[in-house]
């Protein structure tokens, strides 16, 4: 099956009368998306009004279908979300995690998608008598997207899949779901750390107070000026528009 490809239009997301998401378009193609922004910009929202947590307006075509509405049928329509701080089950087991992730997929078909799983995460399989609640924060992210993959995801949504971590489970995290994305399941991931994702993404989006301030292939984000001022400590636009007019003179020189 082809990776999927979601197309959102003027979505509406927020807590009782208070809006966060206001009128948001974009869409996430098949590849990794990351979607950037300051802390309270409403990217937790935004996933889960994707994933029927909270209520939505506006159109969300799943290649061109209406996406559902309850969680469970969204898990049924392909589409997955980690949210952010894992909620893994601390008490239970690795396996019991996984199976728990399973629990929409028929008894006889789970255990062949949790075997499938471990081919991807071999270092979990090392792992599955483990209580997840004794596990290092990076290796309980890695049984967290483990435990989406069991549901076959076609749509994968990870929400700040490096928070807390050390700089070397981050990278193996990014490298996680870059690989998820090359093996043909679309991912949308939201991230705080700016350069690190935009160096594994395809596109990205950057939000602030609700709404899109920013888009494009992920290469050119990184050098875009609102990124490097805003995300990647640059200086302000003035010093370095003469900065970088000051260099051009010297190579024209
Ligand atoms: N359950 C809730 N009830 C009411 N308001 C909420 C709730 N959850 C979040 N908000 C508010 O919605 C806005 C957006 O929050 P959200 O968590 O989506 O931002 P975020 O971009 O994911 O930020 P962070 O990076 O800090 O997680 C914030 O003003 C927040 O206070």
């Amino acid at each position: 099956m082809a990776p999927a490809h979601l197309k959102v239009r003027g979505l509406r997301a927020g807590y009782g009368p208070f809006l966060v998401l206001r009128d948001v378009t974009f869409e996430v193609k098949p590849g990794l998306t990351v979607i950037l922004g300051p802390n309270g910009a409403g990217k937790t929202t935004l996933l889960r009004a994707l994933n029927g947590l909270i209520p939505r307006g506006g159109e969300v075509l799943l290649d061109g279908e209406e996406l559902a509405e309850k969680t469970h049928e969204i898990v049924r329509n392909g589409v997955t979300l980690v949210p952010e701080g894992r909620q893994l089950f601390p008490q239970m087991t690795v396996m019991e995690n996984l199976e728990l992730g399973g629990w929409l997929v028929p008894k006889a078909e789970r255990a062949s998608r949790i075997e499938r799983v471990f081919a991807d995460f071999p270092k979990l399989r090392e792992r599955i008598t483990q209580l997840a609640g004794t596990m290092s924060g990076g290796e309980q992210q890695m049984v967290a997207v483990a435990r989406a993959m069991v549901c076959a995801p076609r749509l994968l949504m990870l929400d700040e899949p490096s928070l807390g971590l050390a700089p070397r489970m981050v990278d193996e995290l990014l490298a996680i779901a870059r690989r998820i994305a090359d093996a043909g399941t679309t991912v949308l991931m939201v991230e705080q750390n700016v350069k690190k994702a935009l160096a594994v993404a395809d596109r990205g989006y950057v939000l602030e107070r609700g709404a899109l301030v920013a888009s494009g292939p992920a290469k050119l984000l990184a050098r875009s000026t609102v990124i490097r001022e805003a995300y990647l400590g640059a200086a302000s636009s003035e010093t370095t528009t003469a900065a970088d007019a000051a260099r051009r003179e010297k190579a024209a020189a």
